[in-house]
């Protein structure tokens, strides 16, 4: 539901820790949101005037955090064509919830996304809801079949931000060239789901002791690893826009590393549930845990956490992949890959942040500021005259996660049943208030 804070209506966050380091901030505030725009951002910026007009909406923000809202580049809304498990009103009301205000989806629809027509139908269907704003990626190739590229200055002229085949790697290297020289021509960054697929066939979750264990087919590191240092070197011949979609991999981690130092345009995106969760968690054969590229070993967790923290992984993405009962109460080996994640981005990672891993402000740039620019989109920013689209945490509340309180219509997520801490109660997406649980039971 939404509160009564409108376009034309007085916002006001008093007293609250607001962190956005695009702007070096990190300090009590007072925040004064009118029309939609952050019109005062200071302590001592809602004066007593302000605060008790008639018109404003007041929130006392001791204890809570005030981030800009979030940027993700990798979401499966499902629609066209399987909306039995997300549309693009419930993936957007789960991103509300999340606390994104920009959500970046994925290609693999039905049809594919590939033409100018069903990227405008996309942009045109979010338009008709008050939410986050979406922003298609368009395929690589017509039908994600890794042979023709799409035209790529329709796309980009229809709206798309960058293009990708994901769910499938372009394998043939002669076809990523093309792409990526193509794609140059209109600066369209090109996202790789990196996997060479004759390395995987019919693997199940991540080679390793528990895979053998299990008596399940694995999908090794390599495999992963091979395309992420073949597509470094054609980033390197072409110059392009090169970024990486849901790194796992500890190796891949080194061969960014080692681009970036020597000044290749790449970039990389990890998702929250390969920052917190390994192949331990497979062992119960819970298909929730089935998921692409696979949950790895502790060690690739932990430098997957390392390379967020330094900045070789620039963004958080949560490759939000929602699948109904039907693709997951089943045998693990007929079970669909892919697990929810808008949801729950900020309890996972704040429990990260609270254990050292992660600061805190990385962390928020990796939402905000870092997808943003690898897309070429406005970011999120707190700043007086910004448009407001910030999110406002309880870092300290916990919540279950449970089936009920989610948005998205499939829960298809290894949390389900579990205390998470930390929760969005907050967020303002294009100047308006998408989601919002402080209106219940507020005094005024
Ligand atoms: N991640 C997944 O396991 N699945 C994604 C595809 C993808 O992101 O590769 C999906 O579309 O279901
Ligand atoms: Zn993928």
């Amino acid at each position: 539901m939404l509160g009564p804070q409108r376009m034309d209506g007085l916002l006001v966050i008093a007293s609250v820790r607001a962190v956005d380091p695009s702007a070096n901030l990190d300090a009590i505030v007072d925040v004064v949101i009118e029309g939609g725009t952050i019109t005062r951002i200071g302590a001592g910026a809602a004066t007593s005037d302000i605060l008790t007009s008639e018109r404003a909406r007041v929130l006392r923000g001791e204890g809570l955090l005030l981030v800009p809202a979030f940027v993700d580049l990798h979401a499966h809304l499902r629609e066209p064509g399987q909306e039995y498990k997300e549309d693009i009103a419930s993936g957007l009301a789960a991103a509300a919830a999340g606390g994104f205000a920009h959500v970046c989806v994925m290609p693999n629809t039905r049809p594919v996304n590939d033409t100018r027509s069903i990227t405008e139908a996309m942009i045109a269907k979010a338009r008709s809801i008050e939410g986050p704003t979406l922003h298609p990626i368009g395929a690589i190739t017509i039908g994600q079949k890794g042979a023709e590229l799409v035209e790529m200055a329709d796309l980009k002229d229809a709206g798309a931000v960058a293009v990708s085949d994901d769910g499938r790697c372009v394998t043939s290297s002669a076809v990523m060239r093309r792409a990526l020289e193509y794609a140059a021509n209109f600066d369209l960054p090109v996202i790789q789901h990196a996997e060479d697929h004759a390395l995987t066939e019919g693997s199940l979750m991540h080679e390793g002791a528990i895979s053998t264990r299990l008596g399940l087919r694995g999908w090794p590191r390599v495999a992963e690893d091979i395309i992420v240092a073949r597509d470094v070197l054609l980033a390197e011949v072409t110059g392009a826009k090169y970024h990486v979609a849901h790194v796992s991999s500890r190796g891949a981690v080194r061969i960014l590393r080692e681009a970036k130092a020597r000044g290749i345009r790449v970039t990389a995106e990890v998702t929250p549930h390969h920052l917190t969760l390994t192949d331990a968690s497979v062992i119960g054969y819970d298909t929730a845990c089935k998921v692409n590229p696979p949950l790895r070993e502790p060690e690739d967790v932990a430098a997957l956490c390392e390379a967020l923290a330094d900045g070789t992984i620039d963004a958080v993405a949560t490759d939000h992949a929602p699948h109904s009962s039907l693709e997951k109460d089943c045998e693990f080996a007929e079970a669909s890959p892919g697990m929810i994640g808008l949801e729950l981005v900020v309890p996972l990672l704040l429990a990260r942040v609270r254990e050292g891993a992660l600061p805190l402000a990385r962390l928020i740039d990796a939402l905000t500021a870092a997808p943003a620019r690898i897309v070429g989109l406005a970011a999120p920013t707190l700043r007086a005259g910004a448009l407001a689209e910030l999110c406002l945490v309880n870092a300290d509340k916990r919540w279950t996660v449970d089936p009920a309180r989610l948005r998205s219509k499939s829960k298809n997520t290894p949390f389900l049943g579990k205390a998470v801490t930390g929760s969005v109660e907050l967020t303002m997406a294009a100047g308006r208030v998408v989601h919002d649980v402080l209106a219940q039971g507020e005094a005024r």
